[in-house]
C-alpha cells in the first residue's frame, strides 16, 4: 500500500522539541486587545479582519478550574496523573461535565463576523478577483538564514520571471506577491536550494511553481533534451522538474495551479497519482513532460516500469515536506531522490515547503539540500491569526448531538440560501462513513472522503463539496493538508488529531489567502495529552484559551511530559543549523524578526533586516462565482470554489 492510499495515522517519529523564547508576535489587528503589547499599532486595524469576539460562555467544567490564558504559560514538571480516581489530590481537578448549554450564540457571532468580512469589498476590488487585502498585517515575522540570502522583493515585476509566466500571473489576478512569495521566489530564481515554512493558505504553491516554470522556460534547450525519448523500445519521459505531494488530491490541485501558471507557454505539465488508471497516465507522459507532479507511490511505480527517468531533473520541489519525510515514508522519498538516477543535491535545485517543519525533519531533509536557505514567514507550526479557534469540552457520547446543534445554528444563520462549507475531521475511515451517514439521515447533506474510498468516489465527494452541492465534508486526515477550497468557512475537529501539527494543517483548510475562518474542536478526555500544545498554539495565535484548557495543559504536561505523539510543542521552529552553530563561533546563520522587535541572536549575524510589508489578504467572496477562474480558455481550476 502506498502512503497516498492510506489515511495518515502518525503513530511514530514524534519527537521532543524545545521552544525558543521569542517575543510574542501580535498582528496589528489584534494589538489593541493585547495588554502585553506595548508598541503602538502602525495603522488602524483593518475593517476586514475584525477583532475576534472573545468567547464569553463559561467553560463546561466546575468553577474551581479557573485559570487565565495569559497567565497559564508556565508549565511544571512532575506531578501525578489527573485521570481516574487514583489521581493524587494536589489541586482541584477540572472535571468533565456533560455540556448543558451550548454556546450557539457565540457561534452565530463568529459566523456573523465572517459574513461581514466576506461581504465587504477590499480596496474597491472586484468581488470576483483575487484581490489581496494588504492591510491585513503590516508586519509578519520573517526568518531567513543561510549564506548570501537574496533580497526579498515587493512586486512580481522586480523578479526575473519569464514573460509568459508574468502574463499568466496577471491573468490569475495575483496583483502582488504574498509574503512567502516575496522572499522565496527571489531565492529560488537565484538558483538556491530552499527549505521554506509559511502558514497554511499563504501561497506556497506559487512560490515553488513560479521559479520552476520560469526556469524551464529560460532553459529551453534543456527542455528539448528532456521531455521524452526512447529507451529499449519503450518511450520514457524525462521531466526536467518534479513536484512531489503527499496525496492524490493535493497533486491534482498543484497540477491545476501549475497549468494555470504555465498556460500558453509551451511548458508540458503532467500529473501522476495512485488510484487512477495508469495507462492514461502513461499516454500523457508519452506526449512529453517538462514538469511532472506526482505522488510518491505512483511515481516509484512509473520509474520501475521504465516510464519515467529522473536523470534530467533540474528542479525538485517537495510540498508538505515534513509529512513526506515523516511517518515512515522517508524510504520512498529517498528512493525517488537518491536511488533512481536523479542528479545529486548541488546539481539540481531542491525546494522543500511546508507550514510545519520540526527539527528532526529538517535534519533529515538537509540530506537532500545543498547550501540551502532556511526561510520562515510567519511562525512555523503556528496557525494563522485569521482563524478564530474554539475549543469545546465535549465527551464522545455527546459529540453527535453537539455537532447537530452547531450545524443547525449555522444553517439557521445562513442568509444567502447557499450554505458556506463545513469540513469535519474524524479519526477513522469507518468513523467518517458512519458520521456522514448519520448526518445525512439527520437532514444535513454530507459526503465523506478517506483512504478506503476509490479514487472516483474521492473526486466526486470533493467536487460536490467544492460546488456547495453537499456543503458538509466528513474527512480523515487525507484531506488535512494542502487542499485549497476557498469557501470553507468552518472546520470542525469532531475528533482531535493526536499531534498538534495535524491540527494546524486541518484548521488551515479555512482562513486561507487572507480570508477569515472558524475552527471548532471537540475536546474529550482522550485528548488530554494534546492540551498543552493546543493551549500554546492558541496563545501564539492570539486566541483566548479557555481556563479549563489551561488547567488541563498544565496537568497533561506534568503527566505526559512532552511526548511528541500527543503534540509536543514545535512552535517557533527555526533553522536547526543554528543549534549546532551557536556556541562554536560560527556567525553565518540566522536572522529573526518578530513584530517590531528584531531578535538577533548574539551568536549570529543577521542576513536580513526588516519586515514583510505589506502582507496578504484576499477579499473573501463566499457566494460569488469561481474567483480563481483564469478566464483564458481553461477548465475551472480545482481552487475555483463554486464551479
Ligand atoms: N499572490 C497572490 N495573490 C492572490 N492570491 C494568491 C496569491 N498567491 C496565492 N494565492 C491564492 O491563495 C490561496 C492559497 O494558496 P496555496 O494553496 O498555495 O497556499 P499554501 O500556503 O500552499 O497552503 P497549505 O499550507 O494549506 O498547503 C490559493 O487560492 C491561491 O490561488
Amino acid at each position: 500500500m502506498t502512503w497516498e492510499d492510506d489515511d495518515f495515522a502518525p503513530e511514530s517519529a514524534h519527537r521532543h522539541h524545545t521552544r525558543p523564547t521569542r517575543p510574542t508576535y501580535i498582528p496589528p489587528h489584534l494589538r489593541t486587545i493585547n495588554p502585553h503589547y506595548t508598541s503602538p499599532p502602525q495603522h488602524s486595524r483593518s475593517p476586514y479582519f475584525p477583532e475576534p469576539t472573545p468567547f464569553r460562555r463559561p467553560p463546561l467544567l466546575n468553577p474551581s478550574g479557573s485559570s487565565s490564558s495569559r497567565r497559564g504559560g508556565r508549565w511544571r514538571r512532575g506531578g501525578g496523573a489527573p485521570r481516574g480516581t487514583d489521581a493524587p489530590r494536589r489541586s482541584p481537578a477540572p472535571r468533565f461535565l456533560p455540556p448543558k448549554h451550548y454556546p450557539y450564540d457565540d457561534l452565530s457571532e463568529k459566523l456573523d463576523e465572517l459574513k461581514v468580512v466576506e461581504e465587504d469589498a477590499v480596496d474597491g476590488a472586484s468581488s470576483k478577483g483575487n484581490a489581496i487585502n494588504f492591510e491585513a498585517y503590516d508586519d509578519i515575522p520573517v526568518e531567513a538564514s543561510g549564506e548570501n540570502v537574496p533580497e526579498a522583493v515587493e512586486s512580481f515585476g522586480e523578479i526575473e520571471l519569464s514573460e509568459g509566466l508574468k502574463e499568466n500571473i496577471r491573468r490569475c489576478k495575483y496583483a502582488k506577491p504574498t509574503p512567502i512569495q516575496k522572499h522565496a521566489i527571489p531565492i529560488a530564481v537565484a538558483g538556491r536550494d530552499l527549505m521554506a515554512c509559511a502558514q497554511t493558505g499563504s501561497g506556497k504553491t506559487a512560490a515553488f511553481c513560479f521559479p520552476i516554470i520560469s526556469g524551464i522556460l529560460k532553459n529551453e534547450n534543456w527542455v528539448k533534451v528532456a521531455g521524452s525519448g526512447r529507451r529499449g523500445g519503450t518511450r520514457v519521459a524525462y521531466p526536467s522538474a518534479l513536484i512531489l505531494a503527499p496525496t492524490r488530491e493535493l497533486s491534482c490541485q498543484i497540477y491545476e495551479e501549475a497549468r494555470k501558471f504555465g498556460y500558453n507557454t509551451g511548458v508540458k505539465i503532467v500529473v501522476v497519482y495512485g488510484g487512477a488508471p495508469i495507462v492514461q497516465q502513461f499516454r500523457n507522459l508519452e506526449k512529453g513532460v517538462d514538469l511532472l507532479v506526482a505522488t510518491p507511490g505512483r511515481l516509484v511505480d512509473m520509474i520501475e516500469r521504465a516510464k519515467v527517468s529522473l536523470s534530467m531533473i533540474r528542479y525538485l520541489a517537495i510540498d508538505e515536506a515534513d509529512q513526506m519525510l515523516d511517518m515512515g515514508f522517508e524510504p520512498q522519498i529517498r528512493k525517488i531522490v537518491q536511488q533512481n538516477g536523479m542528479p545529486p543535491a548541488g546539481k539540481r535545485q531542491t525546494m522543500l515547503f511546508s507550514a510545519t517543519f520540526p527539527d528532526e525533519i529538517q535534519r533529515l531533509a538537509s540530506d537532500f539540500l545543498s547550501d540551502y536557505i532556511f526561510l520562515t514567514v510567519g511562525r512555523v507550526g503556528s496557525s494563522t491569526d485569521l482563524i478564530a479557534q474554539r475549543i469545546e469540552l465535549v465527551q464522545d457520547i455527546d459529540k453527535r448531538n453537539h455537532l447537530k446543534n452547531i450545524l443547525r445554528a449555522q444553517r439557521d444563520n445562513e442568509p444567502f440560501g447557499k450554505s458556506s462549507l463545513t469540513l469535519i475531521f474524524v479519526e477513522t475511515k469507518r468513523g467518517a462513513d458512519s458520521l456522514k451517514h448519520w448526518l445525512s439521515t439527520s437532514g444535513f447533506a454530507a459526503v465523506a472522503i478517506h483512504g478506503d474510498k476509490v479514487q472516483m468516489e474521492r473526486e466526486q465527494a470533493l467536487k460536490a463539496f467544492k460546488r456547495g452541492a453537499t456543503p458538509i465534508l466528513v474527512a480523515t486526515d487525507v484531506a488535512s493538508r494542502g487542499l485549497d477550497i476557498p469557501h470553507v468557512s468552518h472546520v470542525i475537529n469532531f475528533d482531535l488529531p493526536k499531534d498538534i501539527d495535524s491540527y494546524v494543517h486541518r484548521i488551515g483548510r479555512t482562513g486561507r489567502a487572507g480570508r477569515s475562518g472558524l475552527a471548532t474542536a471537540f475536546f474529550s478526555d482522550k485528548n488530554m495529552p494534546l492540551a498543552k500544545a493546543l493551549a500554546e498554539l492558541m496563545k501564539e495565535s492570539n486566541q483566548d484559551v479557555p481556563s479549563w484548557l489551561s488547567q488541563y495543559a498544565e496537568r497533561s504536561f506534568n503527566d505526559v511530559g512532552q511526548g511528541r505523539r500527543y503534540g509536543g510543542s514545535k512552535f517557533g521552529a527555526h533553522d536547526f543549523r543554528n543549534d549546532s552553530y551557536i556556541g562554536n563561533g560560527n556567525s553565518d546563520y540566522s536572522s529573526a524578526y518578530y513584530g517590531g522587535d528584531s531578535m538577533v541572536d548574539s551568536h549570529s549575524s543577521p542576513t536580513r533586516v526588516g519586515y514583510v510589508s505589506p502582507t496578504f489578504g484576499v477579499r473573501a467572496d463566499f457566494y460569488g462565482p469561481a474567483s480563481h477562474g483564469t478566464g483564458f480558455g481553461q477548465e475551472p481550476v480545482v481552487a475555483g470554489g463554486w464551479e
